[in-house]
């Protein structure tokens, strides 16, 4: 029975880093899989036990507990090749694969294996793959991510987030919690806080509309703010912004009440709006309730993505169309399903500040 995947979950431990359980296996007609508990001299606190399993029996056996080994072995140190190996990462639920790509300017997986390895049924299943590459032009890091359609986006607000507790994982940061990451998006700064969330720079909001992309027709200023948008026979009010990737918010349709988000079809009109000749790079969609000026409610459609838990550009993109429109302060929560992110679009700099969470769900090795 061939094991196809070695898979570490973190184990809650006094020692935060890299420690976690990893189940390895071997293609053979019968497969003997090891529980290990590498990195640390944990020798009786979680003893190694076998695990044997035979194609013909298919059977599952436990035999008693060894001395375990203290060899420092981590995951995270792991190149065997004809392998990848990776950390899933989610923010708020939008989840990703990080792939350790410091050593190489391109990315170790393919789009269309992008495609594959994000597939929820035949594949690791992820919003997203995303690398960590070497910085460009004196920046620390460079990230750049596949969609789980294989396109290639600017950038990823949750992303940059999981990206950043990864590079922790991956280097000693020497007392640093912040550094900078060039992305398709320009330069992006992510800190990570005491509560272990992470506090990122996004840069400022790109609002002249032949920029987003859009063709809809601009104010004076250049701007896309409340213009009416044709889906399906229903006109919406959408406000145009670029976080480096193109936002299509929207808070209605024409002479509608507050939205209802929650009684969305995302499936049926999400595509309609990613899609619409308006937005010849295609487009992010945000639906948005007013709960009050500091606190809004969206769902989001994900260009190459479809219907995520969040949205992390999508967030920033939210506010900035909520104060244009007249809706919200500079400074609001925003709920989105899978949790909330807090947005500060600051006046005094014009750059968008969003804090939220990003954490590890497993580590895991795939034949490539
Ligand atoms: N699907 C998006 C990229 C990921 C954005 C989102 N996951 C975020 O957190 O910002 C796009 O094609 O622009």
């Amino acid at each position: 029975m061939a094991i196809a995947a070695t898979i570490s979950v973190p184990l809650t431990s006094p020692i935060r880093r890299r420690n976690s359980l990893t189940l390895t296996g071997s293609s053979s007609s019968s497969s003997t899989i090891q529980l290990s508990f590498p990195k640390y001299n944990i020798a009786g606190l979680c003893p190694r036990f076998r695990i044997s399993a035979s194609a013909a029996s298919s059977s599952m056996s436990t035999q008693a507990p060894q001395k375990v080994s203290t060899a420092p072995t981590s995951f995270l140190d792991r190149r065997e090749a004809g392998f990848l190996h990776f950390v899933k990462y989610h923010g708020l639920g939008n989840d990703f694969i990080l792939v350790d790509n410091r050593d190489s300017s391109e990315p170790r997986v393919t789009p269309e294996q992008a495609v594959k390895l994000c597939d929820r049924n035949f594949g690791i299943g992820a919003d997203g793959v995303i690398f960590a590459m070497p910085g460009i032009d004196g920046t620390d890091y460079t990230m750049r991510i596949f969609n789980s359609d294989g396109s290639e986006p600017e950038m990823c607000g949750n992303g940059v987030r999981c990206f950043a507790r990864f590079i922790a994982e991956l280097e000693n940061l020497n007392g640093r919690h912040s550094f900078t990451v060039h992305t398709g998006a320009g330069l992006i700064v992510p800190e990570i806080l005491e509560d272990g969330k992470v506090r990122v720079d996004m840069g400022e909001p790109i609002l002249k509309g032949s920029d987003v992309p859009t063709k809809l027709p601009a104010n004076k200023d250049q701007s896309v703010v409340k213009s009416e948008l044709d889906v399906d026979g229903v006109t919406w009010h959408v406000t145009c912004v670029s976080m480096g990737n193109p936002h299509c918010v929207t808070f209605g349709a024409k002479g509608g009440q507050n939205l209802q988000v929650d009684e969305l079809d995302l499936a049926k009109i999400g595509p309609s709006f990613e899609h619409h000749e308006m937005f010849p790079a295609r487009t992010n969609t945000e639906f948005v309730q007013v709960f009050s000026r500091l606190h809004l409610k969206m769902r989001v459609w994900e260009r190459g993505a479809g219907a995520t838990l969040a949205c992390g550009t999508g967030a920033c993109a939210t506010v900035v169309a909520a104060v244009l429109e007249g809706h919200a302060e500079r400074n609001c929560t925003v709920d989105l399903p899978g949790g909330p992110l807090q947005i500060e679009w600051r006046e005094e700099d014009n750059h968008i500040y969003m804090t939220g969470p990003a954490e590890v769900v497993f580590y895991g090795s795939v034949p490539l």
